[in-house]
């Protein structure tokens, strides 16, 4: 039985996202755009006979009991009332707290990974349904492929979206999510747009004017990279993204980033970087 297994988790980007109406419970509906990208987390998970679940190495400042990770590993086991624990590693790279669903995708792995290790054979509706328990973020990582999303996040439509470099930035900021979700001045009704419309150029990020306001930061970051390129907020922020037509035009312009913002060039990827390696993976575990 295989007992170690090394995942990637990687980023997403959310190349528009409106909000269309609120739920009784206070949810927002959006309509978002999700895109993988090659820029991950490395998740490595080992099996334990005694049940326990630890978090030997994992996000600095994220206490273990917290762990996005630690949490989507009790909920497999006690749904499935497996009696077999894990030691969960996770070498952060992705900026947490910046819109690019780090947490969320490790989450969505460990999933993925235990599921397999731990021989649940949950299928996938189940592992997504799981993974809305933990945030609305999980199911597009845990079914892995570039999607239309409606609802919260969670009706998703696969698509394949034309191949793209993108330089991503990170203000150094941080954004809160449910903060900025509950901002009197969020556009709340934007009218439901489709893909096309959306390849003929249409489609913002609804928390942007907010976001810009309350952190000038951000809003100079967008002024800077807007010089290259259409710039946009993924998420709720803070990071940043803008299209290229290749890795060495990215790089070139990362060249010239202020020192006080980090920056990286990645592809985009209509499957995830996880379901990449899963689906080479023995059959047996897939
Ligand atoms: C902004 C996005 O990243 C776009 O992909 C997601 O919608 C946010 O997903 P997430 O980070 O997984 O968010 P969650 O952990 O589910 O929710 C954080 C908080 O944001 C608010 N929230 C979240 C999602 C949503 N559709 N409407 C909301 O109002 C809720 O107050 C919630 O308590
Ligand atoms: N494994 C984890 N990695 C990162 N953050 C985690 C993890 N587990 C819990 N968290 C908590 O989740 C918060 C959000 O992290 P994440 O990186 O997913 O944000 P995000 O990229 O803004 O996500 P989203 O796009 O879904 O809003 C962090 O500030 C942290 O407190």
């Amino acid at each position: 039985m295989m007992q170690t297994l090394t995942l990637p988790a990687p980023a997403k980007l959310n190349l528009f996202l409106h909000i269309t109406g609120r739920r009784a419970d206070g949810y927002h509906l959006l309509q978002t755009l999700f895109v993988f990208l090659d820029f991950a987390d490395e998740i490595t998970l080992t099996v334990r006979s005694d049940g326990a679940i630890r978090r030997p190495a994992g996000a600095d400042n994220v206490p273990e009991a917290e762990d996005l990770t630690v949490r989507a590993a009790r909920l497999l086991q006690e749904v499935t009332g497996c009696p077999l624990g894990a030691d969960i590693q996770v070498l952060k790279r992705i900026p947490m707290g910046g819109g690019l669903g780090g947490g969320s995708s490790d989450a969505a792995s460990v999933l993925q990974g235990l599921n397999r290790l731990w021989q649940c054979h949950l299928d996938e509706n189940a592992l997504a349904a799981l993974g809305l328990r933990l945030g609305a973020d999980v199911p597009v990582f845990v079914r892995g492929h570039a999607a239309w999303a409606e609802g919260v996040g969670e009706q998703l439509t696969p698509v394949v979206l034309p191949n793209s470099w993108y330089v991503v930035i990170h203000p150094k900021v941080h954004v809160p999510t449910a903060e900025l979700f509950s901002s009197p001045h969020l556009t709340r009704d934007s009218p439901a747009i489709t893909l096309a419309t959306f390849h003929g150029g249409a489609g913002l990020n609804a928390f942007q004017p907010v976001v810009e306001k309350r952190y000038p930061e951000v809003a100079e970051a967008i002024n800077w990279l807007s010089r290259y390129s259409t710039a946009k907020l993924t998420g709720s922020g803070s990071c940043l993204f803008a299209p290229v037509s290749s890795k060495q035009e990215g790089e070139k312009i990362l060249k010239s980033l202020p020192n006080k913002w980090f920056g990286f060039v990645a592809e985009g990827a209509n499957i995830s970087p996880l379901h990449q390696k899963l689906a080479i993976m023995p059959t047996l575990y897939n």
